[in-house]
């Protein structure tokens, strides 16, 4: 997505910021002048991106500074807090809670993707345990309707509407009260688009709001809607009380940040991203984690999530016991690239990876990543058990290279590769050795135990140098208030 883009240019000018001998006035100003024209060139609303350049200049006095202050740091700090801040309205929205009944609606455009976020949405609190159900009050769109019950029937979910009744609010109506007399703790909503903002499609969306009276409605935005987002959120928000926003199709070429500008629109937070076609592309959306990863921090919590939701329980507990020692073998490579692949879109996994993305997947090219992986599996598959759980590459010597290539079918150039992967592999999380590992299931000691220096070892060098190092972090640790505030920010604490 271009968003990488994004934050890829703000991470250079901090670079260069962070090359630059003495950091004044005309060093911030440059950076700045940067940072602006990239998330302008992202869509983000003018008015958006010149406050944020203001706070900067307010909070970087550099009259106030007294020399020795770590200016670099401060401005790092700055531009990643004024960045969360653009994302982040200042008050969460209404959580549904499991096991009460909460209606949501969902408002938005014709095409912007509503029905498809309705069953990921559905789903994914399916996933988690809930009773959702979907209710079909689009009588606007001929097909609505099938593909709703399309979609929940594939997954399983209850869901209500009609061929015949005209009347949305009337369905709406209906639907909510038959899944409440089912004990559905999350009733979803869907209603109508119209291609553009226009009255019918507004006193439509009242109308069911009144007549269902949703806990919470949430506004569904194509990211690829470009500057002209800030103008349609409003004018949902100004028909409707809106109180969060998905944001779909992050996936695709859109710059993104035009629909994350909505935030401000709307004064509500994006809570989830669409990231694909698929039920299972969708993610929660986390301020500080989000912008973390733009920066090219990393997502620790993402990361661990994913490892809570793909690697079995049982394997859990051992997997992180074998990272804490620094036995990072063949086997457990092999493993995580089982995983991987199980996990669906590579590159989400991955870049939520410090130091995996860049190398092992250069982006636009999952396809042929993904081909090498399965490559080195099958080279794998020629490798002795011996092989495979030593932590001791010089086991290959040149003999059992060639072995392995002639019994995988692939060149010992191929094994050699694969090797030097290995090796790499092996060097960063090795520096994961010593860590705490928590109870079986609670993660979020393991994000407690992230101390700044763990952090400061998984950190790419070049970011824990802007940082100003482990001493750095540590002060930003304290400075961001609680560990927990700390480990969100690089995408640590857990909901
Ligand atoms: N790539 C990608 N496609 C998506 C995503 N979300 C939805 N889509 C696709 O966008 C198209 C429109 O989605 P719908 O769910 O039918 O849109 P809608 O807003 O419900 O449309 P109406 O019911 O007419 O209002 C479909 O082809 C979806 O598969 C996403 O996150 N990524």
């Amino acid at each position: 997505m271009v968003l990488a883009q994004l934050g890829g240019s703000i991470s250079r000018a901090l670079q260069q910021m962070n090359n630059a001998t003495i950091i004044d006035e005309k060093v911030l100003t440059e950076c700045l002048n940067e940072i602006t024209r990239a998330l302008l060139q992202a869509d983000v609303e003018f008015k958006l991106v010149r406050d944020m350049q203001t706070n900067i200049k307010k909070i970087v006095n550099f009259d106030d500074l007294a020399t020795g202050h770590n200016k670099r740091r401060i401005i790092q700090e700055a531009v990643f807090n004024e960045l969360c801040k653009m994302l982040d309205p200042g008050k969460p929205s209404f959580i549904p809670k499991k096991g009460k009944t909460s209606v949501v609606m969902f408002v938005g455009l014709q095409g912007s993707g509503k029905t498809t976020t309705c069953t990921k949405y559905a789903f994914y609190h399916q996933k988690k345990g809930w009773k959702p159900a979907l209710v079909c009050a689009d009588t606007f769109r001929a097909g609505a309707f099938d593909q709703l019950k399309q979609n929940a029937t594939k997954a399983k979910i209850p869901f209500y509407g009609s061929y015949t009744e005209s009347d949305p609010v009337r369905i709406a109506v209906e639907g909510v009260e038959r899944f409440k007399k089912e004990n559905c703790d999350l009733i979803i909503v869907d209603t109508s688009g119209r291609h553009k903002q226009e009255a019918a499609l507004f006193e439509e969306m009242r109308q069911v709001s009144e007549a269902t009276k949703p806990d919470l409605v949430i506004f569904v935005m194509d990211s690829s809607i470009g500057q002209a987002a800030f103008d349609q959120a409003r004018a949902f928000k100004q028909s409707i009380a809106v109180g969060a926003v998905i944001v779909t199709k992050m996936d695709g070429h859109a710059k993104g940040g035009g629909a994350l500008s909505a935030v401000a629109a709307t004064k509500s937070p994006v809570i989830f991203i669409g990231t694909g076609e698929h039920m299972d592309e969708f993610e929660d959306f986390d301020v500080k984690r989000f912008v973390s990863r733009l920066l090219g921090m990393g997502d620790w919590s993402g990361f661990m999530d994913k490892i809570h939701e793909v690697v079995p329980m049982d394997q859990q507990p051992e997997l992180l016991q074998k990272l804490s020692e620094g036995n990072f073998t063949l086997r457990i490579m092999y493993e995580q690239f089982q995983n991987i692949l199980k996990m669906g879109p590579i590159s989400q996994v991955f870049s939520m990876l410090p130091g995996f993305s860049a190398e092992l997947m250069p982006k636009g090219r999952e396809k042929e990543s993904q081909a090498k992986i399965k490559r080195y599996m099958t080279m794998m598959d020629s490798m002795t058990n011996e092989e495979l759980d030593s932590a001791n590459p010089k086991l290959m010597n040149e003999s059992r290279m060639i072995r392995i290539a002639r019994g995988s079918g692939h060149k010992i150039k191929d094994v050699s590769e694969m090797m030097d992967e290995y090796r790499r592999l092996a060097k960063i999380w090795s520096k994961m050795k010593g860590l705490k590992i928590p109870k079986k299931g609670d993660m979020s000691a393991l994000s407690r135990n992230m101390n700044a220096q763990h952090m400061g070892k998984v950190l790419p060098p070049q970011m824990l140098k802007q940082i100003g190092g482990v001493s750095g972090l540590q002060s930003l640790m304290k400075q961001m208030g609680s560990s927990k505030d700390m480990m969100g920010m690089f995408g640590g604490a857990d909901k």
